[in-house]
């Protein structure tokens, strides 16, 4: 049987963000499965659907990195919200934190919310970009657990009495909204079966 060659990508895939949190988990989910290297940037955060920002986010990377790359934009939506803050989450955190939060739902009994995680993998400067989108449904909560990762306190997942913050990273990194998502990218290298350089 002959063996199917995958495309040779020119250089290894480098994943760009500027969280070191993502970072850590992208690494754990990851494990050996798609070798990758990261860069710390400052992409901008741009507004829109949730899937056109990490495309964009996609392309402006790769013309920095001018080479194949990987990004992700992470949203957490409330559905009595119709999906807000969505993409804008990080500067809501940032103005109103945990207890702001928290009472953006004041008003309506619904408290469910969904987090989401879109990937963007671009070939390159010239290529579209691919998106995978990874959801984890729950719910809004009084914040609970260790705060050092954004809005982990206040979401707790469906199926768990535990928010993410409380839950061990490994238990997280088994059903997150990015745990998900990147079970995509994994099946999308899996099936392309590309090739890489070796780096010294
Ligand atoms: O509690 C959390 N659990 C998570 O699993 C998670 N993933 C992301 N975030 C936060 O949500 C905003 C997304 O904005 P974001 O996607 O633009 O990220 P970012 O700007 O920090 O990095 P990047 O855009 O350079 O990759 C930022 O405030 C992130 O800190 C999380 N908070
Ligand atoms: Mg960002």
């Amino acid at each position: 049987m002959a063996t199917r060659i995958g495309l040779m990508l020119p250089r290894p895939v480098t994943f760009v963000t500027g969280n070191a949190k993502k970072l850590e988990e992208v690494r754990a989910i990851l494990g050996n499965s798609i070798p990758f290297r990261s860069l710390k940037l400052d992409l901008p955060e741009l507004q829109g659907e949730p899937e056109d920002i990490s495309k964009e986010k996609a392309r402006l990377a790769a013309i920095q990195v001018n080479g194949p790359v990987l990004v992700e934009d992470t949203c957490l939506c409330f559905n009595a919200l119709k999906g807000l803050p969505g993409p804008y989450i990080k500067w809501f955190l940032e103005k109103i934190g945990h207890e702001g939060l928290n009472n953006l739902l004041m008003a309506y009994e619904d408290k469910s919310a969904y987090a989401s995680c879109i990937f963007s993998f671009s070939l390159g400067p010239e290529s579209e970009p691919i998106t995978f989108v990874g959801k984890t449904p729950g719910k809004i909560v009084l914040p609970r657990g260790p705060n050092d990762f954004g809005w982990d306190p206040i979401f707790q997942p469906d199926g768990f009495d535990q928010t993410y913050a409380e839950m061990c990273k490994e238990e997280k990194n088994k059903i997150s909204h990015r745990y998900r998502a990147l079970a995509l990218v994994k099946s999308h290298f899996a099936e392309a079966n590309y090739t890489f350089p070796i780096e010294d």
